[in-house]
């Protein structure tokens, strides 16, 4: 559905020469199949919007190919756009118009009756909870509704291929989790493959069947978050002995376990250990047999926070 090859976008800086260019996104490969639900994750500024307004035929790439939905980017932008729904981070919803309207214009703009429109907007509102406030306008709508709305007219010409920017960004969380639901949906009953963007890990996690993390314009892994969280991470193992004397003769037993580096601050030892449901009763039998007594014992399993710490060195949320 989305075959991208070198894919790259350099932004002229505004003094001369090549110092002040920025390499928004430095070449990616990009492939996402029929019915998956793919999150495109990266800290602010990594490269995200650049790839989704390339793909999405709003900006020209400066090298490399893509296809989106069969046809090719920078020579058959008029197809893409036909096959494709966008939903921007600040949706394109106005707070005057009735929704309503608002939904049968959009449609009628991607060519279709204004009977088709009317009844796939209000199919649509069913689906998307929005019932009952087909004559109300954004601005007297909720946050949540609002997002739905921006999905609805998203959605309208029933494209194959969904692209939503940041789509929960300043939800509350019940209104998040209940979009996701409505994303899954779109999935499960229509067959839609979903692109989505987001700096919520809980959101990838709970969502998408494969994540693309990209840093500094490059893709720097590709996976199903489980695989991603298997293959980078181990699980967090920390110790806090009843004696901090003992937490050196701790940290020792700990190391035969350890793949990562140990971390030890008074009482508490800590490391992360692969695969520590195994590990963990021949650990605590070892700490037993050297008379080593515990305040507690956690094991804690990685979070793509982890993965993206792993591959980057740096904490997605806090770029976040
Ligand atoms: N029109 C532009 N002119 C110059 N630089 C730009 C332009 N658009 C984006 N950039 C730069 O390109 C880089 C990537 O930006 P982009 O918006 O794609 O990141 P992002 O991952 O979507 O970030 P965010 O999560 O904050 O939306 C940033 O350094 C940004 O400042």
């Amino acid at each position: 559905m989305i075959h991208a090859r070198g894919l790259a976008r350099t932004f002229e800086g505004r003094g001369r020469g090549r110092k002040d260019e920025v390499k928004a996104v430095a070449g990616v490969d990009i492939d996402v199949e029929t019915g998956e639900i793919v999150g495109f994750l990266g800290p602010n500024g990594a490269g995200k919007t650049t790839t989704l307004r390339m793909l999405t035929t709003l900006l020209k790439p400066t090298a490399g190919t893509a296809t989106v939905a069969g046809f090719d980017v920078a020579t058959q932008s008029k197809e893409v756009r036909k096959s494709i729904g966008y939903v921007s981070q600040s949706g394109s919803t106005s707070p005057e118009a009735r929704a309503g309207e608002e939904i049968m214009d959009h449609g009628m703009l991607y060519g279709i009756s204004r009977r088709q429109a009317e009844s796939r907007g209000r199919e649509l509102f069913g689906q998307l909870d929005l019932e009952g406030l087909w004559e109300r306008k954004p601005q007297a709508m909720s946050g949540g509704q609002r997002r739905r709305l921006d999905i609805a007219m998203g959605l309208v010409h029933d494209p194959q291929l969904v692209f939503l920017d940041e789509p929960t960004t300043g939800l509350d969380p019940q209104a998040r989790a209940n979009l996701w639901t409505h994303i899954s949906e779109l999935r499960d009953t229509r067959g839609a493959t979903v692109f989505l963007t987001t700096h919520y890990l809980d959101e990838a996690d709970a969502l998408c069947d494969r994540i693309l993390v990209i840093d500094h314009g490059s893709i720097v892994a590709s996976d199903t978050p489980d695989a991603l969280k298997r293959q980078v991470a181990g699980d967090l193992v920390e110790l806090v002995v009843a004696d901090a004397a003992q937490a050196a003769a701790a940290a020792e037993l700990l190391g035969r376990v350890a793949d990562a580096e140990l971390a030890a601050e008074g009482a508490t030892v800590s490391a992360r250990v692969r695969g520590a449901g195994h590990e963990i009763a021949g650990l605590i039998r070892g700490l037993d047999a050297a008379g080593i007594a515990l305040e507690s014992i956690e094991v804690r399993r990685p979070t793509l926070d982890d993965v993206f710490l792993d591959l980057t060195g740096r904490s997605l949320r806090e770029d976040a």
